[in-house]
Parts: C-alpha cells; structure tokens; sequence
C-alpha cells in the first residue's frame, strides 16, 4: 500500500445496482449483509467510507459487487458486517470474506456456465469474463474485516478513516457482461392458477408459466424481472415432513428451513437494521399473538370464515421494506384445513420455497394445537398462496430456464389424467354423438349434450366446464371428430379405439 498522506476526495463509480448503494468519498466498502444499510450509515460521515450496500446472495451479489469494487481502485478496506440470522442462512457474507481469504477456481455453475467458483462451502460465482490476474489483485490489495454487530463495524470504519489516505491500487477495471433478453410467449397478465401436489412439483409449473410468459419489466433495484399478477398456487398433498427432491434442485435444504419456520413462528424482539420478521408480526407486533387467536377462533366457531391474521401496518407506507407475507386464512372445510396467505411481492425463484414451507409448518402447528385442545382432529387439507406481483428476477433467469429444461418436462410426463372437471363418456346413438358428463371419483352422471357437430359440442362442453384441462379439452376434440366421421361414413364408434 502507498500513503499519499493528504486527504483526498474519492468517488465510487457503481455500474451494477447504481441506485442501491449509499456513496460517501472514502476508502472503505461497507457490506452489511441483511442489515439495512441505513443502520450503519446514520452513525458515519460520508467522508469515512466509500460505499456502503447491502448483499443478500452469494450467487447473484457477489459477482456484481466484485466488478463494482474492481471499478474502483481506490478502496483499499472492506468491512463485512454479518449479523443476522438472515445472513447465516443466505451465506453471502460468508462466501465473500472466503473469496478473499481463499480466492476462486475454475468451475462450472448451477446452469452450466464456466464460472470462477469460490472457494467456500457456499456456492458463490463470478463471471468467467472477469481476469483472474485482477481478481488475484483485488483479492491481495483489500484488507477485508468480518464484524458482527453494527457497532463494532462502525468502530471499524471509523479506525480505518483516521489512517493516512492510501493510492488506489491499480486503474479501474471493466469487464464485459453478456445479458440475453427471453423470448416471452403471449398469455394471460393478470390471475393465474397453478396446482401442484408438492412444493417442488408446484414449484417448476410456477417457474416455467412467468418465464414463458410473464411481462418483462423493470424492477426497483436497477433490473428487470419477468412477472405475472396475482398468481394462485395451490398445494395439495405435501408430505408432514417437507419433500425435497433427490438431487435436491429446490433453492433452499432442511437446514435452512429449520431456521426460517422459527422466523415465521416464533417471536423475535425488534432489533436494530433488521426490518420485521413474519414471527414478529404475528405474535405481537400488533399487541396480540395472532397465531393464538386463529387456534381459539377456529376451536370456537370450526365454521368461520373470520380466522385471518394480518402482517400489513397501515405504517408500513411510511418507510422502505414493508412485509412481503400480508394477510393468512385459516379456513376448514368437510374436516380438512387449509391456509390461505397473499403475498404483495414474491421473488417466485428464490423465495417462494421457503415461503410456501414455512406457511405449510405453520398450517400444520395451527392443526396440531386444534387437535391437541380440542375434539377436532383435522386433515391437512391444501397450501394456497396469492402472489400479487410474482416475479423472476434477471439475475436469475438462467438458473429458471435451466430448472425448466430439466425438470418441466418430466413433472408434466408424471401427470396423471384425473380432471378435476369430470370425464366425458362418448357413444353414438340415433345417429347424433352423444356425450355423458361425469364426476372425476364415483361417476355420477352431472350433464349430457347431443348433436352432430364435433366442435359445437367441444366449444359447449368448453363453455359449461371452462376449467377443463387444456389436454382433455384437446382429447375431446379428437374424439368427437372421430365419433362424427363414423356418423358420416356409417361405421361403430367405440371411444379411445
Ligand atoms: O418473504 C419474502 C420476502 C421478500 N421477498 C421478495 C419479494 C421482492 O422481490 C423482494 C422485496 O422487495 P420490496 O417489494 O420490499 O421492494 O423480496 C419474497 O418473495 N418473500
């Protein structure tokens, strides 16, 4: 390091997240994870740090943080709070301090690009493109400090300001970055239903519908996003103990879910940088411990329609980082429980799993504390959650297409051909195709329609069922078609034959 020894006024350039970040004119970047930035930046002047931002990945942060700080030579210190539950659980604290402690190899990423990987047991990369001389130069010319309270961090940054001023280490370095816009298909906008018998089986229909044809747009936080409105998942069977597929292609592990139930059924005590916890919210943020209330409602009145619990302040509007989980319903119909829960804004391919497990632990604790207070002993019945904006953002979109490419296409090979909507039974009689509407389970008959012509009767059966599947709407077309044919040319018909 060469002392100028005079103070000098820096500027940090950021091309990646420009509008995220707080700018001062110092030499030292301050990574504060989960904590809001603004936590540690009320306590310093601008004079005594460069930057200071917040990093949730390790997949999708650090590369871009890593080009920001090769733009800008002349921070010579890091400071990287980890603090929170948040961070452990995301890891991306973690797998920064490990690039610097024990740089990257050449490896290749979850979606099958070659990657500099970090040497980390958390998967972190960083674009191929990116030299490895200049990383092995950022690695050596920053000193890096972990910090794991805000206050230590800010005495931290405080030390390093009071040193002489420091040349940068080099000239900024820029590296190209290729970005590939989706071909989007076109589709519905707003109110979509997917069904799903698992978290991870629902998951990749959710994932393969925005991608294939949710609206490109741009995001808050200087990106874009491909999103759908007010998409409805249901789920139907996932299993007491959470399925994860083998290999496990979901974004997140038991591990990791463990810590996350406790962050939405347990109470947390509200700490500073850290904006709300779902736990919190529900068990006394409002004064009231919600989850209580839903158990004593439901073992009052099983019938209501009133056992909803809020996570929305009407403050919220006042300050940035609202609650993303807004409102949850608990409603039990012929004996089985089901949980409804809208969220205002969903990242569907990094958070929607956690979400929808951490929903599932606390339908089933609301069940268990019914059944053990009470004489219900409830099913669990579906997970229903309603996204309002449910979207992917473009840091991720290859790792989604990778997961549809994958594995959209053998979920869709394992459907199986019960419609919701009924069967259709097809015979010919008195020269007129005649079509029997029945129940999916015990086939009683609910309808009936006649007629000669195949696709009058596909658009009429289509009109009274509109939530017929599209493939046995599709299947109905053909046979009908066949079934007129034979009508025309004086021959049996016998249906699927
Ligand atoms: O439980 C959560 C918490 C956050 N997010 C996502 C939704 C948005 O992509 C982002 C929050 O951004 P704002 O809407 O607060 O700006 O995080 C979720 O999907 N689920």
């Amino acid at each position: 390091m060469t002392e100028i020894g005079h103070a000098t006024q820096f500027r940090y350039a950021a091309q990646h997240k420009p509008n995220q970040l707080i700018y001062g004119n110092g030499q030292t970047a301050v990574i504060t994870g989960w904590t809001v930035k603004q936590a540690i930046a009320k306590h310093l002047q601008p004079s005594e740090y460069a930057v200071i931002g917040q990093l949730y990945s390790p997949t999708r942060g650090i590369n871009l943080l890593i080009r920001n700080l090769l733009l800008n030579p002349h921070v010579c210190y890091l400071v990287v709070l980890n603090a929170t539950k948040e961070d452990q659980n995301a890891g991306a604290s973690q797998c920064l301090l490990d690039f610097f402690r024990n740089g990257v190899e050449k490896n290749v990423s979850d979606t099958g690009r070659t990657s500099w990987l970090i040497r980390s047991t958390i998967p972190g990369y960083i674009d191929i493109d990116i030299d490895i001389n200049a990383l092995e130069k950022l690695r050596h010319a920053v000193e890096v400090e972990e910090e794991k309270s805000i206050s230590e961090a800010v005495e931290k940054i405080k030390y390093y300001a009071q040193k002489p001023t420091i040349a940068p280490w080099g000239i900024p370095l820029e590296f190209p970055m290729s970005t590939v816009e989706p071909k989007v298909l076109p589709g519905t906008r707003y109110g979509h239903r997917i069904e799903g018998k698992t978290i991870a089986e629902t998951w990749v229909k959710i994932i393969h519908r925005i991608k294939t044809t949710g609206t490109i747009r741009p995001t808050g936080y200087d990106g874009k996003w491909q999103e759908l409105i007010d998409l409805t998942a249901v789920v139907t069977d996932e299993p007491e103990d959470f399925y994860f597929p083998e290999p496990n292609y979901l974004p997140i592990d038991r591990s990791f879910l463990e810590e996350y139930v406790s962050q939405i059924l347990d109470d947390a005590p509200y700490r500073e940088g850290v904006k709300y916890t779902y736990g919190q919210r529900l068990r006394s943020w409002f004064g009231k411990d919600q989850i209580e209330q839903v158990i004593q409602k439901l073992i009052g009145e099983i019938d209501a329609a009133s056992a909803v619990m809020t996570l929305w302040d009407v403050k919220d509007h006042e300050k940035g980082g609202s609650p993303c989980l807004n409102h949850i319903w608990l409603r039990v119909v012929d004996n089985e429980l089901s949980l409804t829960a809208t969220l205002r804004s969903n990242d569907m391919f990094a958070a929607w799993p956690a979400n929808a497990m951490g929903l599932r632990a606390l339908q089933k604790h609301i069940r268990d504390e019914i059944a053990g207070r009470s004489e219900y002993d409830l099913k669990m019945g579906p997970l229903i959650t309603l996204s309002q904006s449910a979207h992917i953002y473009d840091d991720t979109w290859s790792n989604a297409e990778e997961l549809i490419k994958k594995q959209y296409v053998a979920i869709c090979r394992k459907l199986d051909y019960a419609d919701p909507a009924g069967n259709f039974l097809i015979e010919i009689a008195d020269d007129e195709i005649v079509v029997t509407h029945t129940t999916p389970g015990s086939g009683e008959i609910v309808g009936c329609y006649s007629g000669k012509n195949a696709l009058k009767l596909v658009r009429e059966i289509c009109a009274a069922s509109p939530a017929i599947r599209p493939d046995h709407a599709a299947y109905l077309g053909i046979e009908l078609q066949k079934a007129a044919n034979c009508i025309k040319i004086d021959k049996p018909y016998v249906q699927d034959q």
